[in-house]
């Protein structure tokens, strides 16, 4: 069928194909898949609502952004340059990157482009200097040392532009190229920051590194790490520079700091540094889960399941997830095959169920015996030990507290239970009772 016109409208505008007026979105974010945006939650939390996800196709973009109905839109991959080239003005931050994540409609019906996510990483190395590196500010930090940023692709030049503001050398390191990751510690060994500007180690990949843990101990003057991925809240690059005692910080600020950027245009207000701040740790409370461990018997799986109803997040008993993963309950897997076999099925349970959001995990008692098992859970988990009397566990179907014996256990993991811990509870006697006191000292 032949497409319609209406009368007067300029060619190619207003045809068929196209959606028509996209009435109802005011803000939102464009992009190609979504589904795993925080953006929304972000925007509900600024009030620069309603704030909606809005997947297009390539040949839908620009009939999208001439002539939907939004006033304010973010914009991801891989539309940013577009959004870029179909913006009437610029702000200098779009002009230098030549990639725009904020489009704004003006008064006149014109379009600004913007680049929030150069704003956004730099106020996260302003914050990220002044607290880790206790410095005046990141200049200070900076000034005429080397800076390394891993990956070239769109996120790694807003990164490059906040470096180079704060007087840094910086080094781009790429997979093809003079500068490989091959020979990053032998070119760079005075380097002072590494920051991650590709997406290894980002969910559900994690927590993956794109830097060995090997590499990064020969640099030598390494005073901090920064990552652009927010999820997982430890991604594996962060994890490698807790173990080597050096400073790091995940994407969620500049996640935050881009979306308070953009609302500042959508809605013509300032956004102040106390509601970043909050908006930035509830997200981070609500994403991390929680997750039991201590001894068997202790009463991980009792307490979790009540706390998930308290909290009302999802639950996951990671013995009954272990049950549906490899057909065999963990008790018959240990008497059937032995230890060490149930062990490396049990992380590889662990590592599924650890790496989502907003859980909570009652984890298998002997989940410390392993070591890879804690960044498993440390990526992405507030960590709760639970401290109950040793007389008071039951060992009934559980062959290890049974053949071993509660003390022997207790022994062997009691300081692991405490060390992997960010808070251990003393259990008050009842399993809603210690629901409710996780609740309160985690302050969800
Ligand atoms: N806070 C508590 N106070 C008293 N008994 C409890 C408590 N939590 C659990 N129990 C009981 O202790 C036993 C073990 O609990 P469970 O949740 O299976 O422990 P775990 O998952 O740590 O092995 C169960 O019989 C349960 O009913
Ligand atoms: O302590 C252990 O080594 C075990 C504890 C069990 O979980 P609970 O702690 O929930 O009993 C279960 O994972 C398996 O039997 C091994
Ligand atoms: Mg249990």
């Amino acid at each position: 069928m032949a497409e319609q016109r209406t009368e007067g409208t300029p060619a190619g505008e207003g045809c068929g194909r196209e959606r028509p007026t996209e009435d109802g979105v005011v803000f939102g974010l464009l992009g190609r898949t979504l589904a795993h945006s925080w953006s929304p939650q972000i925007h509900a939390a600024l009030g620069s609502v309603p704030y909606a996800l809005i997947e297009r196709e390539p040949e839908e973009v620009e009939g999208f952004v001439r002539h939907g109905s939004w006033r304010g839109l973010n914009v991801t991959i891989p539309y940013k340059r577009r959004a870029f080239e179909l913006a009437d003005e610029h702000t200098p931050a779009a002009r230098r990157l030549g990639v725009a994540n904020t489009l704004v409609r003006l008064a006149d019906g014109r379009i600004l482009a913007d680049n929030t996510d150069l704003t956004g990483f730099a106020w996260m190395l302003e914050r990220f200097c002044v607290r880790e590196l206790s410095a005046r500010d990141a200049r200070s930090a900076l000034e005429g040392r080397e800076a390394l940023v891993l990956g070239s692709g769109g996120a790694s030049h807003a990164v490059v532009a906040a470096l180079e503001d704060a007087g840094a050398h910086v080094s781009v390191i790429s997979r093809s190229g003079d500068d490989t990751y091959e020979t990053l510690a032998e070119r760079h060994p005075d380097a002072a920051l590494v920051c991650n500007a590709t997406p290894v180690g980002m969910f559900p990949g994690c927590p993956a590194s794109p830097v060995p843990e090997g590499d990064l101990a020969r640099l030598r003057g390494l005073a901090g790490v920064l990552d652009v991925v927010y999820n997982p809240t430890r991604t594996g690059i962060c994890l490698a520079a807790e173990r080597l005692g050096v400073p790091s910080e995940s994407g969620l600020a500049m996640l935050v700091s881009q979306a308070c950027r953009s609302s500042e245009r959508f809605l013509g207000r300032e956004v102040d540094d106390a509601l970043a701040a909050a908006v930035e740790r509830d997200l981070r409370a609500q994403t991390l889960n929680v997750a039991l461990i201590g001894m068997p018997g202790s009463g991980k799986t009792t307490c979790g399941k009540r706390l998930a109803r308290l909290l009302k997040r999802p639950f996951v008993d990671l013995d009954d997830a272990f049950g549906l993963d490899h057909g065999i309950s963990p008790a018959a897997c240990i008497t059937e095959r032995g230890e060490a076999a149930f062990r490396a099925l049990e992380t590889e349970t662990l590592s599924r169920y650890a790496s989502r959001s907003s859980l909570v995990i009652a984890c298998g008692g002997g989940v410390v015996t392993r070591e890879e098992n804690y960044a498993l859970l440390r990526q992405n988990s507030t960590i709760v030990a639970l401290d109950r009397p040793l007389e008071q566990l039951s060992s009934r179907g559980r062959p290890l507290s049974a053949s071993r014996g509660v003390e022997r256990l207790a022994r062997e993991r009691m300081g692991l239970y405490r060390s992997w811990a960010n808070l251990v509870l003393a259990c008050t006697g009842s399993a809603a009772g210690d629901a409710e006191a996780i609740r309160g000292a985690l302050g969800l």
